[in-house]
């Protein structure tokens, strides 16, 4: 068994009354979490070393906004000289290099998000895409980037009047076969590039998304280019661009979100990434693809890795959300007899709030330490030439995967982040709590990299090719397996609810066969929306815009749900035989309490009559969540970071809350200090 001691033992305190009674051993699980012990040893590498560095000292008030951004990007420096990546992984394979960056940044993440943001578009998003759409002439970038870091670079697809539809963006690349550049331009204020992260103070360059238009005035569509934006040794603009930075915003601050303006502003051809489309030094364009949009497409599924990167630092963020929650309710007590108040964990309602954001973290963790490994390993085969069967299928499948599972994720995070805080009362809304950081700057993941309603929408799509390949009696387009079931879509739609007793629900396979239903419902009852309203005459993006309410926007939900579950069960099953059972309560809790929230759906398609399913489902979700109170502390410390990382007063692993709260209070900066300002507010009679 592996030596787990680097992972620092618990200090003794109030905590123990429920750690004693956990069923399963903490460090275990942990390990179980992370998947790999290299990577786990990893991650405490890097929070022992950031604990003893001052650079990385948490600040006790919000710093102005300049001087967050300023501390952000210095930690990006400090974090680069450490080299967390060890030298081997520069020639391992493309997964576990991969795998690994992305530990360094979960583990960054969890210290200060806007670092793990700054690095992962600045170094591993452009350098990712430089591999994936640049070829041969673009890796003196690479190299700059990745190994001497010398380019910090941004990610420009976004325009003020355009986000979501990156069709209709307006900044050009025009070639000039005189001097053989592109040259770029910003036809006005609508069409400037903005919120784009790095931008406003620090990169060097950015990955630009423009339309490419040849000398014969033809426009190809929107093309990748690496377009120079500072002079890296004195961080000035270069001439020919307006750069701003876009100010306060509501989380995040230390990352630079800019905006850009292009007033004729010149790069070489080279600079085009060409590896499905090129401009010869003539000006002739030729492309691999014949449709625009699937140059587009291609471009844009170099998303797919950073979406599960926000994936990732979800499960995180809710990991750590989760603990200070339930630490904070094994050791606050109210109400009960005077001298025997009872714990908040005790109450079925606190129960409820908080155990099934604890599952889903769990569920989450276990579905995403998969998927990463297979995309990883797709990814892997096909960049090695290797024949990957039905790749595009694949391809096709992971994206409708990524965007429902991305929406879930984090939806689910930040509606838990709000429930923790509640979950903490008045000293949940502390800053030295942390839930308030945790949730503003885990907000906007729900909007980049693809707004959650409009992404899920895609998922949507995929969903509905499959199901009518279904009803055609041809095979579906399902090499990952996740609706392989459609092929016994007549016997499935006949199921409906039998079951008599909580135990019956409290079983995996009653989960995964009435998700199976649901999702064979939710597409028949999809589709069939969408085939009526294009019987009406109304076109496929109008019968689709007005078949999304209730229908399609449940449906990749209920698919997000589904693919998390069946993941999840199969990550369990390789793990070890003492976490099973418990995981096997979380794993049953997460998809009961979510099948309470699809109930409506499953009363509307027939498959439960009368009142039983629904009380069984939730007699069953209070069930399981008295069975695992005893277990959740020890849950909560395999989820949790170091006390350092989690940064809460409300959550210190030795459970002394007040003692540590009393401590903050007394050591906040001022604290006792006459107000600076007494004399402009005492009567002026006084003075
Ligand atoms: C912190 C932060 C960092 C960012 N970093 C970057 C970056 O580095 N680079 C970059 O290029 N961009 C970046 N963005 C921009 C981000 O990718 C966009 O905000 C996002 O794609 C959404 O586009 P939008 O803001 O134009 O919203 P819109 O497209 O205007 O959407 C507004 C609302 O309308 C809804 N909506 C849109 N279309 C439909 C439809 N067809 N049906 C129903 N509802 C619809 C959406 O769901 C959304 O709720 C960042 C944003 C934030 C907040």
């Amino acid at each position: 068994m592996e030596d787990l001691s680097f992972v620092p033992e618990l200090p003794s305190g109030p905590l123990d009354v429920y750690r004693n009674n956990a069923s399963f051993n903490w460090k275990r699980l942990k390990l179980a979490l992370e998947g790999d012990f290299d990577l786990l040893k990893l991650k405490y590498k890097i929070w022992r070393t950031l604990e003893k560095d001052p650079l990385f000292a948490h600040s006790p008030i919000t710093l102005p906004v300049e001087e967050q951004k300023r501390i952000t990007q210095l930690q990006l420096k400090k974090i680069n000289e450490y080299k967390f990546i060890p030298k081997e992984m520069f020639n391992a394979s493309y997964s576990k290099r991969t795998r690994t960056i992305m530990t360094i940044n979960e583990a960054v993440q969890s210290l200060n998000p806007s670092v793990s943001v700054k690095m992962a578009i600045g170094i591993y998003l452009f350098s990712n895409a430089l591999l994936s759409l640049g070829t041969e002439r673009h890796l003196k970038f690479y190299e700059a980037t990745i190994k001497h870091r010398e380019i910090l670079a941004s990610f420009s697809l976004t325009e003020i009047a355009h986000g979501s539809d990156a069709r209709l963006m307006r900044t050009t690349a025009t070639y000039d076969p005189s001097t053989r550049e592109f040259v770029v331009h910003t036809p006005d204020f609508e069409a400037a590039k903005c919120w784009v992260g790095n931008l406003g103070r620090t990169c060097t360059h950015t990955l630009l998304f423009a339309q490419l238009i040849t000398p014969d005035g033809t426009n190809h569509g929107l093309h990748g280019f690496v377009v120079p934006i500072r002079k890296p040794d004195t961080l000035e603009t270069y001439p020919g661009l307006i750069v701003g930075d876009m100010g306060e915003k509501i989380g995040v601050n230390g990352i630079d979100n800019g905006f850009i303006m292009f007033n004729q502003y010149r790069i070489p051809r080279e600079n085009l990434l060409n590896r499905t489309a090129d401009v010869t030094e003539d000006g002739t364009y030729e492309s691999s693809f014949s449709e625009p949009s699937r140059i587009l497409g291609a471009a844009l599924e170099n998303l797919s890795a950073g979406r599960i990167g926000i994936m990732q630092e979800s499960c995180h963020s809710l990991s750590s959300a989760v603990t200070i929650a339930v630490r904070y309710a094994a050791t606050r007590t109210q109400f009960g007899e005077r001298d025997r108040e009872t714990p908040l964990i005790e109450y079925e309602l606190h129960q409820w709030r908080l155990f099934g954001y604890v599952s889903a973290a769990i569920v989450f963790r276990l579905y995403i330490d998969l998927f990463a490994h297979t995309y990883l390993n797709i990814v892997e085969k096909s960049n090695a030439g290797h024949r990957v069967d039905n790749l595009s299928e694949a391809v096709s499948e992971i994206h409708a995967m990524v965007s429902s599972s991305k929406p879930l994720l984090t939806w689910t995070t930040l509606r838990a982040a709000q429930q923790c805080r509640e979950a903490c009362g008045g000293h949940g809304y502390l800053k030295c709590a942390n839930l308030g950081d945790i949730r503003s700057n885990h907000e906007p993941t729900v909007t980049y990299e693809g707004d959650n309603n409009v992404l899920s929408q895609q998922a949507g799509n995929w969903l509905l090719r499959q199901y009518e390949a279904a009803i055609a009696g041809k095979p579906v387009d399902s090499p990952l397996g996740t609706v392989a079931f459609l092929k016994d879509l007549r016997t499935i739609k006949d199921r409906t609810f039998t079951c008599k007793t909580t135990k019956e629900l409290k079983d995996p396979q009653f989960i995964i066969s009435t998700y199976k239903w649901l999702l064979c419902w939710m597409l028949k009852y999809t589709h069939e929306k969408n085939e009526a309203n294009l019987s009406q005459g109304l076109t496929k993006v109008q019968a689709r815009t007005k078949s999304q309410v209730y229908r399609w926007k449940t449906l990749t939900k209920v698919y997000a749900e589904y693919i998390t579950l069946v993941f999840c069960l199969d990550n369990i099953d390789k793990k070890e035989r003492e976490l099973q059972p418990m995981m096997l309560k979380l794993f049953c809790l997460y998809g009961l309490w979510s099948l309470d929230e699809n109930l409506v759906e499953l009363y509307q398609g027939g498959f439960a009559k009368g009142e039983e399913c629904a009380r069984l489902v939730r007699d069953s979700v209070l069930e399981l969540c008295g069975e695992v109170k005893n277990e959740i502390v020890s849950v909560a410390d395999a989820l949790a970071p170091t006390d350092f990382v989690l940064n809460s007063v409300l959550a210190k692993s030795d459970g002394k809350l007040y003692q540590n709260l009393q401590k903050a209070f007394f050591s906040h900066p001022g604290v006792f200090e006459r107000t600076p300002w007494w004399r402009d507010v005492v009567p002026a009679s006084k003075l």
